[in-house]
């Protein structure tokens, strides 16, 4: 057998540290979020003396770790509760694909009580609701991730934190939620009612800057990478290294601080002394996330793909062009996305631009992309726009990065003319459109073809 290109091993990454860079990877302690956790906490305290928490909700961008300081806060509450003998139970509950109370509350019900009450009217499906929470007793946490997908469908954020001052529950029962949402403005736009009944404790997670996210991923370097150690200073001035044992039974970073008896709290992080890492990876990923959206997940892609990189070209250390080559990967990877979620209209004058480029036509005018894009709306039956309703179109596709449209000098009196040019490759565009069921009759090759003859 030939040489396998796969490895069990590898020379960045240390054994099992690959995982500390995945999306699943929930981090015991984000003392970034210090603040918010001390809000938060706040809000949940009354549990633990056996009462109901406060209603919470958590806003602020995606990546700003507000289900990260979720979990790992109810992780500690739960663990104090199981310690102290206490009546909670906590739920964790996604609401992604969940634009209804209806389907929400059947979601709980299954949660809760493990069956799902689908099908029932929704009256009956809120007795189900109520009585799977009597069943579980005591104080109930529910957490409802990314709950602006309800939408204005929101009379279950009125009822369920209620369901106690309601009776609609036992009186043992103390139900509470805490909702976290990337999308500032719905709150707004939601019921009085349910506002108010929702909101006990607000709490905002500010983008992360620069330094933040360049502690964060230090962090996750350290446990990561091979030959990695995060570096510390005392307040009295001094630096220290401090690795993680990986081996250990319990592998955090308090474990490691208090092996050595140093109290981390007074001790601030400086960075990270590396043997795999150029000393530029790092404040490269993190200036490239802070400077767009300051989103953690996304300063953390950068580094495993940085990595996944280096490795690919066997090279033993990670260095800043890889963090580069990365962002640029990471960044075709989005407009790739954009493209694909695009709208029939967004396709079809995106694929209108694709045929002209295939047919060697640049800097091409509105005019000729409407010639195409007709003869297209025509084959697939789709709605056929007026040219300046389809230019603005293209124009938004320009915002989007996906094309770039250029306003050129010979415009007409009272209107501005354009030219438009792909941004992304081609048939990476025809890739995506090629993969749209809509497209599924075109023949992009022979359109391109006819056009080429004409
Ligand atoms: N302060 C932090 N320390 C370590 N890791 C963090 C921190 N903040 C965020 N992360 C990590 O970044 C990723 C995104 O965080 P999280 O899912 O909590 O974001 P979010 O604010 O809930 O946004 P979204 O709705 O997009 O999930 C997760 O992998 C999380 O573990």
């Amino acid at each position: 057998m030939g040489q396998s290109p796969y490895s069990t091993t590898s020379e960045i990454f240390a054994t099992g540290g690959e995982g500390y860079l995945k999306e699943d990877h929930t981090p015991s302690t984000l003392p970034e979020r210090r603040e918010e956790i001390l809000k938060l906490r706040r809000s949940l305290k009354p549990a633990a003396r056996g009462v109901g928490a406060e209603n919470a909700f958590l806003s602020g961008k995606a990546g700003q770790g507000k289900t990260a300081a979720a979990k790992a806060e109810l992780a500690e509450l739960q663990a104090f509760a199981t310690a102290e003998d206490l009546e909670l139970t906590t739920v964790l509950f996604s609401c992604e694909g969940i634009s209804s109370s209806y389907t929400l509350a059947c979601g709980l019900c299954e949660e809760l009580g493990g069956t799902n009450p689908n099908g029932h009217p929704m009256q009956k499906v809120l007795d189900h609701l109520w009585e799977a929470m009597n069943q579980v007793g005591g104080t109930i946490i529910i957490v409802l991730d990314e709950i602006d997908n309800l939408g204005t469908d929101d009379k279950i954020l009125y009822s369920l934190p209620r369901a106690r001052d309601k009776n609609y529950v036992n009186d043992d029962v103390y139900p509470s939620v805490i909702g976290i949402s990337n999308d500032l403005q719905w709150r707004d736009n939601l019921d009085p009612a349910a506002k108010d009944s929702l909101y006990d404790d607000s709490i905002f997670f500010a983008p992360y800057d620069a330094n933040d996210l360049r502690d964060i991923l230090s962090r996750r370097a350290s446990k990561a990478f091979r030959d990695t150690d995060l570096v510390y200073e005392n307040p009295d001035g001094e630096t220290f290294t401090i690795s993680v044992d990986l081996d250990g039974d319990d592998e955090s970073l308090d474990t490691a601080f208090e092996a050595r008896g140093i109290d981390r709290g007074a001790c601030t992080l400086r960075g990270i002394d590396s043997g795999v890492l150029s000393e530029d990876v790092i404040p490269l990923c993190a200036a490239y996330a802070a400077q767009d959206k300051g989103s953690a997940r996304q300063a953390i892609k950068y580094l495993r793909k940085a990595a996944a990189i280096a490795e690919s070209e066997d090279s033993p250390t990670v260095l800043g062009d890889h963090v580069r080559a990365a962002q640029d990967e990471a960044e075709r990877e989005l407009i790739i996305e954009g493209m694909e979620q695009l709208t029939t209209q967004g396709h079809l004058a995106l694929a209108a631009v694709t045929i002209l480029e295939l047919a060697n036509e640049t800097d091409v005018r509105t005019r000729d992309v409407y010639d195409v894009y007709k003869s297209l709306t025509n084959d697939i039956d789709a709605d056929q726009l007026a040219q300046r309703r389809m230019r603005d179109h293209l124009i938004e596709l320009d915002m989007l990065s996906i094309i770039r449209a250029r306003k050129s000098a010979s415009g007409s009196v009272g209107g501005e003319a354009y030219t438009f040019e792909l941004r992304v490759e081609p048939s990476t565009a025809l890739d995506v459109l090629e993969a749209v069921s809509r497209f599924d009759d075109v023949d992009f090759n022979t359109m391109t073809q006819n056009w080429l003859r004409e």
